[in-house]
């Protein structure tokens, strides 16, 4: 017999999709864990909303399976409590307002209409509670988003692209919020064109391209690749230099700065601290992430 799996684990397992001559999702496998934020990243056009639907049951897979705690979507004994999806901040009735909107979700859910509050609460609409939905931000519209997929209190939450709309602010709240979620044991997969927006706030990615996976690997991981070098001021640089030997590195802009590539911050403070070197800085460099999406999404990007 097979294990049960976690309720809030996510499968897709070789999943594809036609549309026509197109290929959205071509072949694409992979697993979110429970208790993690995972961004789901990829250019436009890659076949992130397409995966995400499918997901969702939204969709019919070509072939292949996508399952949240090993069941599809359509086949979830109590959908509402197991997945929260928010794909786009419309579809809203313009003339209700959020909190008529929500409370006729929970009625037809069997929630108490008082759960419509108390999600508002969390994404910071109290306020704009009793206001039109044709009233609200593309930000605020995005918040109602969210709002009704955590009405279910769900153990998987799934967002296309949730920041979109958002102020600087906002992005901050979301990042919190998801990050208080995936603290709490739930799963959370956001979707994002940007891999430099969901980077403080994602623990995994997975990036597609033309359909295809590109790369899967935890954030700490794509930043260590993309780290570029590391800056080290000291008074004794060709002491240093020679300690470090085999490392690649060259001489600052300024006297007494040396540039080392490839080895950590911590690794050149032991050998500094072994060969007796004074140091007066030691800097990581800001890492480029962006760019490194770019690198790996590059001629294969989305619109087809
Ligand atoms: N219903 C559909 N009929 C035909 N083609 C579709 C349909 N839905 C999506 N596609 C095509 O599938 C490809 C993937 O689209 P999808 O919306 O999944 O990409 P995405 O990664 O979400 O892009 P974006 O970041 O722009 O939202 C695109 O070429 C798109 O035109």
């Amino acid at each position: 017999m097979q294990p049960t799996p976690h309720p809030g684990r996510i499968v897709v397992d070789r999943l594809s999709k036609q549309f026509g001559s197109i290929r959205a999702v071509d072949d694409l496998s992979f697993t979110v864990e429970p208790g993690t934020v995972t961004g789901f990243l990829g250019p436009n056009g890659a076949g992130k909303t397409t995966t995400l639907r499918m997901l969702l049951g939204l969709v019919a897979p070509t072939s292949g399976a996508a399952t949240i705690g090993g069941y599809r979507y359509a086949e979830l004994p109590r959908p509402l409590e197991a997945v929260g999806a928010a794909l786009e901040a419309s579809g809203f009735h313009k003339r209700r307002t959020g909190r008529a909107h929500l409370r006729v979700l929970c009625a037809a859910a069997g929630l108490p209409a008082r759960r419509a509050d108390e999600v508002l609460d969390l994404v910071g609409m109290a306020p704009a509670a009793g206001r039109r939905v044709g009233s609200y931000s593309l930000g605020m519209r995005q918040r109602l988003g969210l709002a009704q997929a955590l009405l279910g209190d769900p153990t998987v939450l799934i967002l296309d692209e949730p920041a979109n709309g958002l102020d600087p602010a906002g992005i901050s709240w979301l990042r919190d919020l998801l990050r208080s979620l995936a603290a709490a044991g739930k799963t959370v997969l956001v979707s994002s064109h940007l891999l430099s927006e969901v980077e403080q706030t994602v623990d995994d990615v997975v990036i597609i391209a033309a359909g295809r996976s590109v790369r899967q690997a935890r954030v700490a991981e794509l930043k260590a690749e993309a780290q570029s070098g590391v800056r080290v001021r000291t008074p004794h640089a060709d002491r240093l230099a020679t300690a470090l030997r085999g490392a690649e590195m060259r001489a600052g802009a300024e006297p007494g700065v040396l540039l080392v590539e490839g080895v950590p911050a911590a690794e050149i403070g032991r050998v500094a601290l072994a060969a007796g070197v004074e140091l007066h800085e030691l800097t990581p460099l800001q890492s480029d992430l962006q760019e490194l999406f770019l690198a790996l999404t590059d001629g294969q990007a989305g619109i087809r």
